[in-house]
């Protein structure tokens, strides 16, 4: 038996054409319709605005807390309407996170289609957020529902930090080594599961990584020598370290063989189980993106697969980094590995084999 049969009778991605952080418009599609927005302010008290695709906007208060706030949704890649909500909660708190802080309180988004849907399952997706934003010690304040053609479900996400902890994607240096905290893999595993060809054990692999909370990013801001913090999401490892590497003017070198995979990430990419959100990233970035020659198709599929819920991409002092990891996979992130290293240079991304 495989795992698209086991959890509902109505196949909850069979009522959306997309799932997952895979909905979200490529990188240069998003720049095009953000481009000559009239400009308002400046706003001497926002820190972090849209200038470097960072993940959550920062607002300093006068006695110099932070308010972070962030939203993220999207329509479902599993059909479990309780994993849904948990790993669409999981993948909104994670902004806040990625930017140092803690979160305080959430605001349910939802949209259903009301006349295909069963008031059960719409109310499982809103228990699995529930469920997440308990154990992240926060309540949902509220939020905001409509009639949809494709079911929504996220988050928008209030935290705090004192301005001190706040980690830009920007503030990568030179000679700064990268870690990874979650194994890639969530975008081919969710292509295969939409094709009801994944095994049951990768499912639960699946859940495991895209529910687990990026809570570490809160402590990783603690550390001075911790410069620069990311989450990796629907642009791929490749996206979002292109994104660290032109907000910090700095070139970014990855070692593709050093990067965790799920289980079954590489024989199911070599099988061609491919999200079409892999290709609209390459798409969108190959140019700034220099790959070994021999590098097989499907490993660039990996190197570009939307990771719904995905890990974040931490840039610290190279003679701490060892240390680091050993503090991350000791708090539970068992994937975490050293993937890069930061250096002076034309902003850009080198990928090794
Ligand atoms: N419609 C919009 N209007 C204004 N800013 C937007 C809009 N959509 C996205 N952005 C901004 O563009 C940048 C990149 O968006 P993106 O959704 O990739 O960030 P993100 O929330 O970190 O994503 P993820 O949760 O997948 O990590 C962010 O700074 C985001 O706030
Ligand atoms: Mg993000």
């Amino acid at each position: 038996m495989d795992s698209s049969t086991a959890s509902t009778p109505l196949r909850l991605t069979a009522l959306a054409h997309g799932g997952g952080c895979g909905c979200k418009l490529a990188p240069s599609v998003l720049q095009q319709l953000l481009a000559e927005q009239p400009v308002v302010g400046p706003f001497a008290r926002l820190l972090v605005g849209t200038e470097t695709g960072d993940d959550a906007a920062v607002w300093q208060l006068d006695d110099g807390t932070c308010v972070i706030a962030t939203t993220d949704f999207f329509m479902p890649m599993v059909d479990d309407p309780f994993d849904f909500g948990r790993i669409a909660a999981t993948n909104a708190l994670s902004d806040v996170y990625a930017m140092g802080g803690k979160p305080i309180m959430a605001l349910a988004i939802l949209g259903t289609p009301i006349d295909k849907m069963p008031t059960e399952m719409v109310r499982e997706i809103l228990k699995g957020g529930s469920a997440i934003c308990a154990e992240a010690g926060i309540p949902i304040a509220g939020g905001h529902s409509i009639d949809s053609p494709e079911p929504i479900y996220g988050l928008a996400v209030i935290g705090t930090c004192p301005a001190s902890s706040i980690r830009r994607n920007s503030g990568a240096q030179a000679g700064d080594a990268l870690i990874l905290t979650k194994a890639l893999g969530v975008g081919i595993y969710s292509a295969t599961f939409k094709k009801g060809a994944l095994p049951l054990d990768a499912y639960a692999e699946l859940i495991a990584s895209t529910t687990l909370l990026n809570s570490v990013g809160a402590e990783l801001a603690g550390h001075a020598h911790v410069h620069a913090v990311t989450d990796v999401t629907g642009f791929g490892i490749l996206g979002h370290a292109l994104e660290m590497a032109r907000g910090s003017n700095k070139q970014i070198s990855l070692r593709a063989c050093d990067i965790a995979l799920f289980t079954r990430c590489a024989e199911l990419a070599e099988q061609g189980f491919v999200t079409g959100a892999s290709h609209r990233n390459w798409a969108s970035y190959g140019m700034s993106v220099l790959l070994p020659d021999a590098l097989p198709i499907w490993q660039r599929h990996i190197l570009t697969d939307p990771q719904t819920s995905g890990g974040l991409l931490v840039s610290c002092s190279a003679d701490r980094a060892e240390e680091l990891l050993q503090d991350i996979v000791a708090a539970g992130y068992a994937a975490a590995r050293i993937i890069g290293a930061v250096e002076e240079g034309k902003p850009g991304l080198r990928v090794a084999a």
